[in-house]
C-alpha cells in the first residue's frame, strides 16, 4: 500500500511543528519539504523529520496526500501556479495563514478549489523559525479549518482525521469569518502590544526608568511585541479591511476611557474597569480558552524553600507530565499562587487529588 505522503512549503516555525508533530504520531508518513532556507531543510532531514527536501517546487511534491503552505502569508500564494501541476483530485492544500481571505481567492483564480481547505493552528510564539519547532506546540490546541464551497466532506473529515491524530482540535468555520474573529483576538492583541512598546520607546524618560522598572504587567502584555515583524507586516496587509474597522472599535474604547479619566468620572472609570474585569473572569485560563485547550490548576505554595520542586516531584514520582509552571502574581492572588499545566485532563484530575491530599490548597478558573 502506497504511505501517506506530506508535502511543506516553508520549514519554520509552524511547517516544523507540524512535520514534527506527524512524525511523532506517523513514523511510516513520507515527508518532503521546500523552504528557502537550506539550513533548516538539511537539519530537518538530519533529524528525520523530512524524507526528502528540495530548493524549488518540483517532482517531489508528486503525489501528496496533503501539501501544507507554512511560509508567510503572502507568499503562500506564489506557489500555487507551480504545485497545481503535481497535485492530482486527491491532494489536499492547506494552509497554516493567520489571515484566509487572500489565499481563498487566490485558490478560486488559479482552478484549485476542489482541494483547498485553509487551516489555522490556534497556537504559536513570538518565536520563529524550525529551530524552534516543536512536536507538542499543536498538541490540546484548536485548529481552525475553512473549507472553499466546493471540498468534499470525504475531504475535510480526512483532513480534521489528520489534525486529531496529532492531538490537536478541529474546528471548522468559513473564511470570512475566520478573519474576523482572528482580526479581534490575534490581530488587534498583536498591534496593542507593539504600540505599547512604541509609546514606552519614544515616551520613556532620558535615563530610560520606564524600560527599567516595567513590571510583570507590561511584560505579561507585550510578550508578542517580539514576534517577527515580516509575518506581521503580511497580516496587517492581508486582513487590512477588518484590522481598520477593528482598530476604529478599539479606539473608541480607549476614547471613553480618556474622556473619563479627563472628566474625572470615578465612577464611570471604575465601570468600565469592572466590566472588563468581569468579562476577563468569565474566560477560563484552562480549557474552554480562546486559543489553547489546556489542563490547569492554580495551587497555593507552601512557605518553604524549593516549593515548586517539591510539587513538580511529588507529580512525577505519579508519572504526571506538566506542559508548564511558573508563579503568577494578578489582583485576584496578590500573594502568587502556582500556575500548573497538563497535557491531560486524567493527568489534571490526578494532580488534584494528589496535591489536596498533601494539603495544598487547589484552585481551578
Ligand atoms: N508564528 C505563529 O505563532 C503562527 C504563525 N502562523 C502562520 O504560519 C505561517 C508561518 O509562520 P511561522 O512558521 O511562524 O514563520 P517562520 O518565519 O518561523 O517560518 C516561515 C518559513 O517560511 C520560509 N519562507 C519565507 N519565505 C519563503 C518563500 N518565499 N519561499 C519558501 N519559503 C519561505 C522561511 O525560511 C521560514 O522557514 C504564517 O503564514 C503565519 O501567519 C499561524 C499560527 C501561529
Ligand atoms: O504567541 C501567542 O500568544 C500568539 O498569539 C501566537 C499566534 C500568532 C499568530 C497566529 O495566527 C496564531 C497564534
Amino acid at each position: 500500500m502506497k504511505k501517506t505522503k506530506i508535502g511543506f512549503v516553508g520549514l519554520g516555525l509552524i511547517g516544523g511543528s507540524i512535520a514534527k508533530a506527524v512524525r511523532l504520531h506517523h513514523p511510516d508518513y513520507e515527508l518532503v519539504g521546500f523552504d528557502k532556507n537550506e539550513e533548516s531543510l538539511s537539519l530537518a532531514v538530519k533529524e528525520k523529520v523530512l524524507n526528502a527536501s528540495t530548493n524549488q517546487i518540483d517532482h517531489n511534491f508528486m503525489d501528496c496526500d496533503f501539501i501544507f503552505l507554512c511560509a508567510p502569508v503572502s507568499f503562500n500564494s506564489a506557489y500555487l501556479t507551480q504545485l497545481k501541476s503535481y497535485i492530482n483530485k486527491d491532494c489536499i492544500l492547506t494552509d497554516a495563514g493567520s489571515v484566509k481571505n487572500g489565499i481563498h481567492k487566490e485558490i478560486e483564480e488559479v482552478g484549485l478549489s476542489s482541494n483547498f481547505i485553509g487551516g489555522h493552528p490556534m497556537t504559536g510564539s513570538e518565536k520563529s523559525g524550525y529551530k524552534n519547532s516543536k512536536a507538542l506546540l499543536l498538541e490540546n490546541s484548536y485548529y481552525i479549518l475553512t473549507p472553499t464551497q466546493n471540498i468534499s466532506k470525504v475531504m475535510i473529515d480526512r483532513y480534521k482525521e489528520l489534525i486529531e491524530s496529532i492531538k490537536a482540535l478541529p474546528f471548522v468555520m468559513d473564511y470570512q469569518t475566520h478573519d474576523f474573529v482572528t482580526g479581534g483576538m490575534s490581530h488587534l492583541p498583536h498591534v496593542v502590544a507593539a504600540s505599547l512598546v512604541l509609546y514606552m520607546k519614544e515616551h520613556d524618560t532620558d535615563n530610560h526608568l520606564m524600560k527599567q522598572l516595567a513590571a510583570g504587567g507590561f511584560k505579561d502584555i507585550t510578550r508578542i511585541a517580539s514576534s517577527s515583524p515580516i509575518m506581521w507586516e503580511h497580516i496587517c496587509l492581508e486582513n487590512k479591511d477588518n484590522i481598520i474597522q477593528i482598530l476604529d472599535d478599539y479606539m473608541s474604547i480607549l476614547k471613553d476611557f480618556k474622556q473619563e479619566i479627563k472628566r474625572g468620572e470615578g465612577e464611570k472609570i471604575h465601570a468600565l474597569f469592572d466590566s472588563s474585569r468581569n468579562f476577563r473572569n468569565s474566560i477560563s485560563d484552562f480549557g474552554s480558552g480562546a486559543l489553547k485547550k489546556v489542563y490547569g490548576l492554580y495551587c497555593d505554595l507552601k512557605d518553604e524553600t524549593g516549593g515548586i520542586a517539591t510539587i513538580a516531584s511529588a507529580l512525577a514520582k505519579e508519572n504526571i507530565s506538566i506542559r508548564n509552571i511558573g508563579i503568577i502574581h494578578n489582583r485576584e492572588f496578590e500573594d502568587g499562587v502556582l500556575k500548573i499545566e497538563f497535557y491531560k485532563s486524567e493527568d489534571l484530575q490526578r494532580a488534584k487529588g494528589i496535591l489536596r491530599r498533601e494539603k495544598y490548597i487547589v484552585y481551578e478558573r
